[in-house]
């Protein structure tokens, strides 16, 4: 091992639970990862077991240190980044969940967003946390809760429960139950988050019907959270932030303007906007990117629900893969100019649509047409989303995106690259690593620490393949007209 210190990230995704190591030169210098269960009680829900992501984190922590011979004095510091919004609430005496983690992914809340649009909600919540009304976020999920599992609102009432989003639970369990707290950039997933005062909104706790009690303390996101204890030292938890904004920061979209995209489970436009909110007028959201130095940052994001989950679904459900790496290969494989176009709106969709009601569809089969047709068409519906998502961020001349930073698993994926700089007409810009969110959270909790003096970590980031558009337009525009029809065809399809 050539460095003898780091700073550990912890990156707790969707679908798998991760461990890194960072050297003081910015490089991960090793991984150790663990896949967890995804739980689907019922169609549309979407659910994880707040012990198994528990457990899955820290295993995955000790077996990085084993397996690379680390003591822990040569860990400086561990960041957290971790999947936004999905909602655990835990009872603080016994540190047992009251149910199951519900997933940004899950559905069930759609009739309480329902009932908040009819009551003419939107215009306050969008202004107040800069989200749209859905189901995605953690207000309606923590309201769900506490409606239906039997005695809980008495038990939140009376300061025996404790909510949080992934971060707030590692944080308070890895610290020995001591740690309840947050960052900005995660409340602001939350819709109870006023994004202006920077306060949890009143109003809005009132309207969903949870007692304050239960909310953690907010932190800028880099800077001290507490201790965790690592085989007798204490190591300070200097850095959290929502996974997408810590791959922005990871990245080094420091500077307005500065935009990328990560295709992970979902797939997720940011856009560092500055000092100051920008709301969008077409479908984009406003969130916190960050606390950083006593200041907070903005970004405008387009959140795509199911991105790499397709070629999951296309892998455990469908059965027409066995790896998701196989697609490229496949996708690449076919010439032809007959396109099917796959619309994955399993979980409703996102940016910049928004509608809780899609479903998933597939348009444009013939009696020729064959499942590696039907996962090429899989691997483009990532890239049209993207371009959906992109075409909203232009929203002026000062935001014209001619090239595209990318990361997450997905974005390993030539052919998909390829696919994305053609049908944007803009050059995809892949880094030497893909770890981009766990560097980002790697990033903010060694400033905090001064493993790192301000921005000297972005110097070694380095491009592995800078893909460059070759399509002609009217290929572009044909296809991209097709893909808008099937959007448009399966939206508002269903309420069940
Ligand atoms: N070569 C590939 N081609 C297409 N999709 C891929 C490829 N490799 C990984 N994926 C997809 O990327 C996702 C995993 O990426 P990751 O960044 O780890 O996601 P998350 O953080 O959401 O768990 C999975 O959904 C997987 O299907
Ligand atoms: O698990 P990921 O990396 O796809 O990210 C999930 C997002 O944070 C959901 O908002």
């Amino acid at each position: 091992m050539k460095s003898d210190e780091f700073i550990i990230a912890l990156d707790q995704g969707t679908t798998n639970s991760r461990a890194l190591l960072v050297n003081k030169n910015a490089k991960v210098e090793a991984i150790a990862k663990k896949e967890f269960k995804q739980i689907y009680p019922k169609p549309g829900w979407v659910e994880h077991d707040p012990l198994e992501i528990l457990e899955t984190q820290k295993e995955v922590l000790h077996r990085l240190i084993d397996k690379n011979n680390i003591h822990s004095t040569q860990i400086k510091a561990i960041g957290i980044a971790n999947q936004r919004e999905t909602t655990v609430l835990w009872n603080k005496n016994t540190g047992k969940p009251v149910y199951n983690a519900i997933v940004w992914q899950d559905k069930r809340t759609t009739s309480i967003c329902e009932d908040l649009k009819k009551k003419q909600w939107q215009e306050y919540i969008k202004r107040t946390t800069g989200l749209p009304i859905d189901s995605y976020f953690s207000a309606p999920k923590i309201k769900w809760i506490l409606d239906n599992v039997k005695g809980l609102r008495e038990e939140a009432e009376n300061g025996n429960i404790l909510f949080g989003t992934i971060d707030t639970w590692l944080l308070w369990n890895l610290s020995g139950r001591n740690i309840h707290a947050t960052d900005y950039s995660n409340a602001s997933r939350t819709m109870l988050f006023d994004i202006n005062n920077l306060t949890w909104d009143e109003k809005l706790l009132s309207v969903f019907q949870i007692p304050k009690s239960i909310l953690p303390e907010i932190k800028q996101s880099s800077g001290f959270f507490g201790n965790i204890i690592l085989n007798g030292i204490e190591i300070p938890v200097s850095g959290i932030a929502g996974d997408q904004q810590a791959s922005l920061f990871g990245h080094g979209c420091l500077k307005k303007g500065m935009v990328k995209n990560t295709y992970g489970t979902g797939c997720f436009m940011v856009m560092n906007t500055g000092e100051k909110p920008i709301f969008s007028k077409s479908g984009l959201l406003t969130t916190i990117a960050w606390g950083l130095n006593g200041k907070i940052f903005y970004a405008l994001e387009g959140s795509v629900f199911i991105a790499g989950a397709a070629i999951q679904w296309l892998r455990d459900d469908l059965g027409f893969i066995k790896s998701s790496g196989e697609s490229e290969e496949i996708a690449s494989s076919i010439k032809e100019n007959n396109p099917v176009y796959v619309v994955p709106a399993f979980a409703g969709l996102g940016a910049p649509y928004w509608d809780m009601y899609s479903k998933g569809a597939i348009f444009g089969l013939t009696r020729g047409t064959g499942k590696n047709h039907i996962i090429k068409a899989t691997l483009d519906s990532l890239a049209y989303q993207t371009k959906d998502v992109l075409e909203a961020m232009q929203i002026d001349a000062s935001f014209q995106i001619t090239s595209l930073k990318v990361d997450g698993g997905a974005s390993s994926n030539n052919y998909l690259m390829q696919f994305q700089a053609d049908i944007l007409n803009a050059t995809v810009v892949r880094p030497k690593t893909i770890e981009l969110t766990a560097l980002g959270a790697a990033f903010l909790a060694g400033l905090a620490i001064g493993f790192w003096k301000k921005s000297e970590f972005f110097e070694n980031l380095e491009t592995e393949r800078v893909f460059v558009p070759d399509m002609a337009d009217s290929k572009r525009e044909y296809l991209y007209e097709g893909w808008q029809r099937s959007v448009t065809a399966s939206m508002n399809w269903s309420k069940q």
